[in-house]
């Protein structure tokens, strides 16, 4: 497969479209696409698990059932001994009961599953049950279908989409498959990429059924997925007044921590140089651990206006609190009119004194979902339902590009533009880590990147150490360790 749709991502209804699109705009008729799904998926199968011969596949209702229906003719066809459970019984007309009465035609046998029965016996189970047209949580008997089949222990490998996954948000609404290797056909869909979906779809391949690229090029994507990606080297020539000076804000009594790990992020990530304001008692202690880090008591606002004067990015939050202390640096800060990632404290602040910022202020915020909420005005869970829509609202409604963190973090800038970051991993869900993206983006921008790219580019960097990192282990895996491997990609050193 070749651009332009490479790391373009729809809606589900962009993605009907294009099926629709493919079927009356190219004349390849529905029950073709199928079993140009049904083949892709096949060789998947065969590709990642060669020595697989024995296999159940459960058909749901509707095309994504079809799709399982074909596959299990092409697959006892070619030798395989082939289990098809299905959740209805054969009825009506359309391409899926065209495709169950061919399977069933083809010598295999067809058993409609109910709660309570075990599972055949197989190597892998396919998984046909919802593909786009899930339209509510899965109910009884599918719910306990799909529990049978991820507590099995063997291999499982969705078509489309892992049943009872939302593939327009990434949001589960009740139990869904935990698929191994999803095949996904004709347009990527967003929601394969954020949230819950990282739990369930295992790794992720677009088979494109050999459709022609005038298909795509007529839709715009709704958001796409992240490239990797560095800053230049250096020019030769280079001082340190060119690559800009970060000024870091935070630090109330008992959270040392996060201004120090931001600032380091920021000496890593390249600022040329990099300022902390925080409490007096901070700086000992600052200062042995990190030098390079010019660490000033700031008792309130007056203490912060000569640094500002020298800062070129500021970096508001990392453990700033929200008292009379933090939101009295915060105002002046927000004042100032510097560029400005703001994070934890800061964005609470925010939220409790909402502002909107200038359009030509390049401002960066990076909620965790529970900041969102609060942002919004609404519940954790609501975000969580949409994180699209969560972060491109906060775009909007702030003037500013927002990172929505957590699994497949977005990057959403005002007016709609969104991507979506394909790494990072579990491990990165521990103390820190939020601290360590807030000075890389800071210290991006302190570098001539625009706040677009400086979230993109941070985001990105950001998760891609994470996962260096996690090589180690997941469990265990401090904020500290990407500090290294973030080094390594910055400079193009790591592929
Ligand atoms: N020709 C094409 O365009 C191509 C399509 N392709 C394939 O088709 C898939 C889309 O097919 P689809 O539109 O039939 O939807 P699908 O996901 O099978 O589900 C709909 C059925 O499930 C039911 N249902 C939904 N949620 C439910 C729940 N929670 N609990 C219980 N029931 C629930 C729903 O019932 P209803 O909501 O109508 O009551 C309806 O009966 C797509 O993902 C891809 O795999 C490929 O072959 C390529 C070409
Ligand atoms: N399961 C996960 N998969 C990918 N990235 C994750 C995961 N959990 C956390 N992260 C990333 O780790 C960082 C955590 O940030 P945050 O929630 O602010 O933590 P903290 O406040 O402890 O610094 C975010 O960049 C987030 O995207
Ligand atoms: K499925």
């Amino acid at each position: 497969m070749t651009a332009p749709h490479r790391h373009a991502l729809y809606t589900v209804a962009q993605v009907r479209a294009l099926d629709r699109a493919a079927i009356d705009g190219l004349g390849i008729p529905g029950y073709e696409l199928m079993r140009r799904a049904a083949a892709a998926a096949f060789a998947a199968l065969r590709r990642h698990w060669p020595q697989v011969r024995r296999i159940a596949v459960h058909c749901g209702p509707g095309n994504n059932g079809g799709d399982g229906f074909l596959l299990a003719l092409q697959a006892h066809e070619a030798g395989f001994e082939v289990r098809v459970l299905a959740l209805a019984d054969a009825s009506g007309e359309g391409d899926a009961a065209r495709a169950r009465a061919a399977c069933e035609r083809g010598g295999v046998a067809v058993r409609r599953w109910r709660e309570g029965e075990p599972l055949p016996e197989a190597e892998l189970h396919v998984d046909a049950l919802y593909g786009t047209g899930l339209s509510r949580p899965p109910g009884a008997p599918a719910s306990a279908l799909i529990e049978a089949i991820n507590a099995s222990g063997v291999p499982i490998l969705a078509l489309d989409v892992p049943s009872g996954l939302d593939a327009d948000t990434g949001h589960c609404p009740g139990v869904a498959v935990r698929a191994d290797l999803t095949v996904s056909f004709i347009g990527a869909k967003r929601g394969l990429h954020t949230g819950q979906a990282p739990a369930c779809t295992g790794r992720v391949e677009l088979a494109t059924l050999g459709l022609p690229e005038t298909l795509w090029q007529a839709a715009v994507p709704d958001a796409h997925l992240l490239q990797p990606a560095t800053l230049p080297p250096r020019p030769r020539d280079a001082h340190k007044g060119r690559s800009g000076h970060v000024l870091v804000i935070g630090g109330d009594h008992g959270t040392a921590g996060a201004i120090r790990l931001c600032g380091e992020a920021a000496l890593r990530a390249g600022a040329g140089l990099v300022s902390v304001a925080t409490r007096a008692g901070h700086l000992p202690a600052l200062n042995a651990a990190r030098p390079e880090l010019m660490a000033h008591a700031a008792d309130g606002p007056q203490a912060l206006e000569p640094l500002l004067a020298r800062a070129t990015v500021l970096a508001v939050g990392p453990g700033l609190g929200q008292g009379a202390w933090g939101h009295a640096l915060w105002l002046t800060a927000l004042d100032a009119s510097l560029p400005l990632v703001l994070d934890a404290d800061g964005l609470n602040l925010l939220a409790r004194e909402p502002r909107r910022f200038q359009h030509d202020r390049p401002v960066v915020l990076t909620p965790h979902p529970g900041e969102a909420a609060r942002l919004l005005g609404c519940d954790t869970a609501t975000v969580g339902r949409d994180r699209f829509a969560a972060a491109r609202s906060l775009a909007d409604h702030f003037g500013a590009v927002v990172v929505l963190k957590g699994a497949g973090s977005l990057i959403a800038a005002p007016g709609g533009r969104l991507d979506v970051c394909p790494w990072g991993n579990p491990g990165m869900a521990s103390g820190g880590m939020g601290d360590l993206l807030t000075g890389i983006i800071a210290a991006l921008l302190a570098q001539g990147c625009s706040a677009w790219q400086a979230a993109g580019l941070g985001v990105g960097l950001h998760a891609r150490a994470g996962d260096r990192a996690a090589r180690e282990g997941e469990r265990g895996l401090l904020a500290g360790d990407l500090l290294a491997p973030l080094r390594r990609l910055l400079n193009g050193l790591d592929a």
